[in-house]
Parts: structure tokens; C-alpha cells; sequence
């Protein structure tokens, strides 16, 4: 095939990868499609706190933070709208290769806002926040980027749901992910059961949420929760240092190969084998031939 030809063929397998992305998000969004703006209006009706997101060009490494210390970070209203906001603006990020999901004051975060909770403790509304969140959080973890969760202290209820809503979950020794659902007389409803089950397997999810056990850092390396347990002084700053040093293994090399290995990923767990091998050739499209592949083929790399 002449130069121009394979361009033009890359180019066509992009686009229709790109569709596929859009088409995944799509249907994540259109189960919220009319409810969506009664549960909008009823959010905005509990503010309080803030989800802050710094995006570092350089490194190509976001951080998000969960931020409301003086309710140990838990989701008000109008966070749960800014955190939609956030992840939107993640999904256009196009030089970006990863998302730190962290809490801010050092917790990670406490779940819904009971305040915001004791309101809307009617199935209607209860409903229609769950949808809101699950699909906020199935938007995350579809992101073309590589993220973790940096659990310090502790994640608890909505918040240790939001903890597999990421790629892999880093806790500091005092760290403690708690689904407390049972406890309080329900089940995950942030898609958290289900992400769960996929993470552990279904015997120790049952486990994890008939018992709603507490999770430290032994327990979840053995389980298979957490990825890497941080021993490191406390402080935010250094924390965040160790955790974007452990991160830098996975993201060297250039956005759109790091962008591209997420994307097969996601395919490869959420699809059906045949359409997952369909989307793995259309992603391949996108970056064979291109500058990451010609570069190397040119220094002509030994992987010893
Ligand atoms: C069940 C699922 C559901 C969902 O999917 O939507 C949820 O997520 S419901 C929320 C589940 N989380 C909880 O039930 C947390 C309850 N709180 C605690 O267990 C403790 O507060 C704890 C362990 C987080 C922290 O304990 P500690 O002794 O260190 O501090 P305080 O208890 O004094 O807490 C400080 C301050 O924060 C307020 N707080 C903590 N969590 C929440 C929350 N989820 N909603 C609202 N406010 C919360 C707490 O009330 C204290 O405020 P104060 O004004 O001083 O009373």
C-alpha cells in the first residue's frame, strides 16, 4: 500500500475508533437523559465543598481532589454536579496520560453528604442521584487516561466506590477503603458492586459488602484491591510525590500511545471478544505508522 494510502487508511480507523469512544460515553449519558435535570436542580440544592482539578502539562498527570475537609470530604450536591464537569473536561484532554483521584487535608473521602442524604431519602430521588453518579463514574473510569486512586485515610460508603472507579487504587499505611453500605441499610449504588466484583472476584466482594469489612492496606494487597501501599511521611505534597513516582513507570512515552493502551483495555474488559478485537484493530490503526512507531523503528530498539 503506497504511503498516502495507508495515511488515509489510519486515518479512517481513527475516526471510526474515535465514534466508538463517543458512542460508549453516549450510552453511559443517555441513561441519565431526562431525569437528569430534576436531579440537577436538586444537587445544586446542596452546595458546600469543591472538586478541584490541576492539570500539569509537563508530566501529563492530573490530579483531582475530592475537597470538603470539614465533612472528611464528603460528596455535597454540587460536588457530585462538578465532578460530572471535571471528568468532561478529562475526556477532552488530549495531551493527557493520567488522573490522580485523591482527597484533600489527608482522607480520602466519607461518601454522600448525609445532610444532602437525609433530603433525598425518598426511592425517587434516590434513583435518579444514583444514576447520576454511576454514570459520572462509569465516564471516569472510561477515560483514555490511566488513573488511580490515592487512598489516605479513609474511603467510606461513596467513596470507596469512587475508589474503583479508577485503574488502580494506592493507599498510604493509615489508609482504610470501607464499603459501609449494609450498615447503613443499602447496597452500592455508584456502580460500585459491580466495578467490585470485577476487581476481586465475587467471593470477596459478597465478602467485602455482607461484612463491610474494613479494607487496610494488608487486606487490600491480599485481595487484590490495592495495587501498592505508599510508606511514606505524612503530608500531602510528598504523598502525592511517591504516588505520581510510582505512576511514571506506566506513562512514559507519548500521549496518544498511552491514550491508546487504556483504550484497548477498557474494550478488552467491557466488550464482547469479537467487538473488543474490532476496537483493538481500529486503536492499533491509530498509532501504527505514526511519530511513537516511526521513531522507534528508526533507533531500531533492542528490549533486552
Ligand atoms: C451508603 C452509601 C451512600 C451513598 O452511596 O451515597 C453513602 O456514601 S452514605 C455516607 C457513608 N458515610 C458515612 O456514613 C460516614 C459517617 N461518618 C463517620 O463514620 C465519621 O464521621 C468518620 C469515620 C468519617 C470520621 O470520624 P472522625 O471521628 O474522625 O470525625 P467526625 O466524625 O468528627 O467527622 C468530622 C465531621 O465530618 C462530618 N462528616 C463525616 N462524614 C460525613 C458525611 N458522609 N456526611 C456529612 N458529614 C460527615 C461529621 O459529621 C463531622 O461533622 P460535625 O459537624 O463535627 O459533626
Amino acid at each position: 500500500m503506497s504511503v498516502c494510502g495507508a495515511a488515509r487508511c489510519r486515518l479512517i480507523q481513527t475516526r471510526s475508533a474515535v465514534r466508538r469512544i463517543l458512542q460508549q460515553n453516549r450510552t453511559a449519558c443517555s441513561h441519565t437523559n431526562g431525569p437528569a435535570e430534576s436531579i440537577r436542580e436538586k444537587l445544586q440544592a446542596f452546595p458546600g465543598g469543591s472538586i478541584e482539578l490541576q492539570k500539569q502539562q509537563e508530566s501529563g498527570i492530573a490530579v483531582l481532589t475530592v475537597s470538603n475537609p470539614a465533612r472528611m470530604n464528603a460528596f455535597s450536591g454540587s460536588m457530585m454536579l462538578e465532578l460530572e464537569q471535571r471528568v468532561l473536561e478529562l475526556e477532552t484532554w488530549t495531551e493527557g496520560k493520567a488522573v490522580i483521584v485523591q482527597g484533600a487535608a489527608g482522607t480520602f473521602c466519607s461518601g454522600s453528604d448525609l445532610n444532602a442524604v437525609r433530603a433525598i431519602a425518598n426511592p425517587h430521588d434516590g434513583m435518579q442521584m444514583c444514576e447520576f453518579m454511576q454514570n459520572t463514574l462509569t465516564r471516569l473510569l472510561r477515560l483514555p487516561l490511566i488513573s488511580m486512586a490515592l487512598v489516605e485515610g479513609r474511603a467510606l460508603g461513596g467513596g470507596a466506590e469512587l475508589t474503583t472507579a479508577c485503574d488502580f487504587r494506592l493507599m498510604t499505611s493509615d489508609g482504610v477503603i470501607q464499603f459501609v453500605h449494609k450498615h447503613m441499610g443499602l447496597v452500592p449504588g455508584w456502580g460500585g458492586a459491580a466495578r467490585l466484583v470485577r476487581i476481586v472476584g465475587s467471593q470477596n466482594a459478597l465478602k467485602l459488602l455482607s461484612g463491610a469489612k474494613k479494607v487496610d492496606p494488608d487486606f487490600g494487597k491480599q485481595m487484590g484491591l490495592v495495587d501498592e501501599v505508599l510508606h511514606c511521611s505524612s503530608g500531602e505534597g510528598d504523598t502525592l510525590a511517591h504516588a505520581e513516582q510510582w505512576l511514571s513507570q506506566f506513562i512514559k512515552g507519548p500521549a496518544p500511545v498511552i491514550q491508546a493502551v487504556k483504550k484497548v483495555v477498557i474494550s478488552g474488559r467491557e466488550l464482547p471478544l469479537e467487538q473488543a478485537l474490532e476496537t483493538e484493530r481500529n486503536v492499533f490503526g491509530t498509532v501504527w505508522g505514526g511519530p511513537a512507531n516511526l521513531e522507534a523503528l528508526a533507533l531500531k530498539p533492542k528490549h533486552k
